[in-house]
């Protein structure tokens, strides 16, 4: 049974759904150092905000095949060291985006009613209506910053309590912007016209200290800004300066540069206007469930070895496309192999050709698979699905795709090309009925061959004698031979053949395979 850790807080159902498929153990207080050591023992990890998995703890994680975050923000998982070793990281995109959003909106609502500093007062014994006047919401300007899942729901709500909607977000249509009654429009205009500020969008290079000393000083006087996005996207010293200069009329955070946020911030003492919560946004019952089922059913799909439906860095299938696709990821696969160990040296580019029916499917998984087989020879067990590309990047492979859907003579085929150091070497393959994969040219050769473990091909001159020689030379060095083809495109010229070997060849019988007459050239490929 394969073993998963979580290691943050995540509900049963998840626990029941990772446990039909694995031993499960449920470590929510582990130390940094801890979890290094412990991580070399795990085939799967599932985490939420707390847990920070960095270089050193993935590259700990030997075994690790998948990192499930339940929920949105992969911030807190060196994602690059992932994929370069070959890990799957998935996500929840849409399970807690209710949550989150629901929660912005009772941020803006306590902010401007001050519910907290009333609930306070009151408990504490007072009864003080003077300090507690709010402000309506009704007709001021929300500015959305990152359009996306949770600011497009913001906004719908915004919309429907009567707020004018502004929204900055480079990677957005105006057209989808319009249709959430949101006007988009440069980050600058944002943050002069908007009455309230709310973030929704992840933090990036580009996103750190977004909200700096220079935008603070840009916006409205009495400004109010609601961060339930990421810690650092504003810069909390320039944000309690403006509070305390008065600049800023009111903050609501939900999330902090560092988490927990430190005893000491400045931030605990700051006044009414400031509501904190300790991360919070995600912290529904609904939105618990949503991403502990989404997470664990892809982290148990990935060790059953299906593919995730929302990995961030592999592209995710959809089930019924993955299922399409399956017998042809294992063709693109096999014929990547094949053509790698055909080309013999470095390949410097890589050309997939989708032909008949699969020249319209999504082509980028059997780019991917075909890149696998490809690196398989050299890399092993290293290459994988997730890292393929960017293995193939490094060793500056260079891809390019072509689609022919007028190639009719199977339903479907892949031909593969590989110019490199050594030439330039060319497999075509296709499936026999829904999942039988045939080898169906080399170098453009005709043949139709069930691709086997151990395989020796020729390039030779089609002529009497030769399929003998061969057959005799084997036979001496007591090679059991399965079956045999050749392909022609003449008689008596060029020809490709291929045996199909039980065994693997003796060392030395290569070299006077290419030694009888007519034999120009001679590979053995090991699938
Ligand atoms: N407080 C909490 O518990 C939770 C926080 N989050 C966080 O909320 C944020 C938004 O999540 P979703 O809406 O689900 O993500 P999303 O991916 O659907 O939306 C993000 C949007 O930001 C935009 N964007 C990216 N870079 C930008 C930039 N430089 N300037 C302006 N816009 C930019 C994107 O185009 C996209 O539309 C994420 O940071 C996520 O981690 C999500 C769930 C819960
Ligand atoms: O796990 C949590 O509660 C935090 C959720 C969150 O921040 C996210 O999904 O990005």
């Amino acid at each position: 049974m394969p073993k998963v850790l979580v290691s943050d807080p995540i509900d049963q159902v998840g626990i029941d759904i990772l446990s039909q498929v694995a031993t499960v153990d449920v470590k929510t207080t582990l130390s940094p150092e801890e979890l290094i050591q412990i991580l070399p023992e795990y085939d799967a990890i599932m985490i939420r905000s707390g847990t920070k998995l960095t270089k050193e703890a993935i590259e700990a994680g030997k075994n690790l095949k998948i990192i499930g975050r339940a929920g949105v923000g992969v911030d807190n998982v060196d994602v690059p060291t992932a994929t370069r070793m070959g890990i799957v990281v998935v996500n929840s995109p849409e399970g807690n985006t209710i949550a989150a959003a629901e929660h912005t909106i009772a941020m803006m609502m306590s902010l401007s009613r001050f519910i907290p500093a009333a609930n306070q007062s009151l408990k504490g014994g007072k009864w003080d209506r003077k300090s507690f006047t709010g402000v309506e919401v009704y007709k001021k300007t929300l500015g959305i910053l990152g359009l996306g899942k949770i600011g497009s729901h913001v906004a719908t709500v915004a919309k429907a309590l009567g707020m004018r909607i502004l929204a900055y977000d480079p990677y957005l249509t105006a057209e989808r912007a319009e249709k959430l009654g949101a006007h988009l429009v440069e980050l600058e205009i944002v943050l002069r016209e908007a009455d309230y500020i709310t973030l929704h969008l992840p933090k990036t290079k580009e996103t750190h200290h977004l909200i700096n000393a220079d935008r603070l000083a840009i916006m409205k006087d009495g400004v109010r800004i609601i961060n339930c996005a990421r810690g650092g996207i504003i810069d909390e010293v320039a944000i309690a300066d403006a509070i305390k200069s008065g600049k800023v009329g009111g903050i609501a955070l939900d999330v902090f540069e560092n988490e927990p946020l430190e005893a000491e911030s400045g931030l605990r003492e700051l006044g009414a206007n400031v509501i904190l919560t300790p991360h919070l946004g995600a912290s529904t019952e609904e939105a618990q469930t949503n991403v502990a089922v989404d997470v664990a059913e892809q982290i148990r799909d990935v060790l059953l070895g299906l593919p995730a439906r929302s990995a961030v860095n592999i592209p995710g299938l959809r089930p019924d496309v993955w299922q399409k696709l399956k017998p042809y990821l294992q063709l693109a696969e096999m014929l990547g192999n094949l053509v790698g160990q055909l080309a013999g040296g470095r390949v410097d580019t890589l050309n997939v050709k989708l032909q008949g029916e699969i020249a319209n499917s999504e082509s980028q998984p059997i780019v991917v698979a075909a890149l696998k087989g490809l690196l398989t020879p050299a890399l092993r067990e290293r290459v994988n699905f997730v890292n393929a590309s960017i293995e193939a990047k490094e060793r500056g492979i260079h891809v390019t795709e072509t689609r022919d859907p007028s190639v009719e003579d199977y339903s479907g085929s892949i031909h593969l090309t590989a110019h490199g150091s050594q030439g330039q070497q060319s497999v075509t393959g296709a499936l026999l009925g829904k999942s039988e994969i045939r080898i169906t040219s080399i170098n453009d050769f005709p043949i139709n061959v069930a691709p086997t473990h151990y395989m020796l091909l020729t390039l030779h001159r089609d002529m009497p004698g030769i399929i003998g020689r061969l057959g005799s030379l084997l036979g001496n060095f007591n090679v059991n031979i399965a079956s045999m083809q050749v392909g022609r495109r003449m008689v008596r010229g060029e020809a490709v053949m291929v045996l199909n070997i039980d065994d693997p060849l003796p060392s030395g019988l290569l070299d006077e395979v290419v030694h009888i007459q007519g034999v120009t050239d001679a590979f053995v490929v090991k699938l």
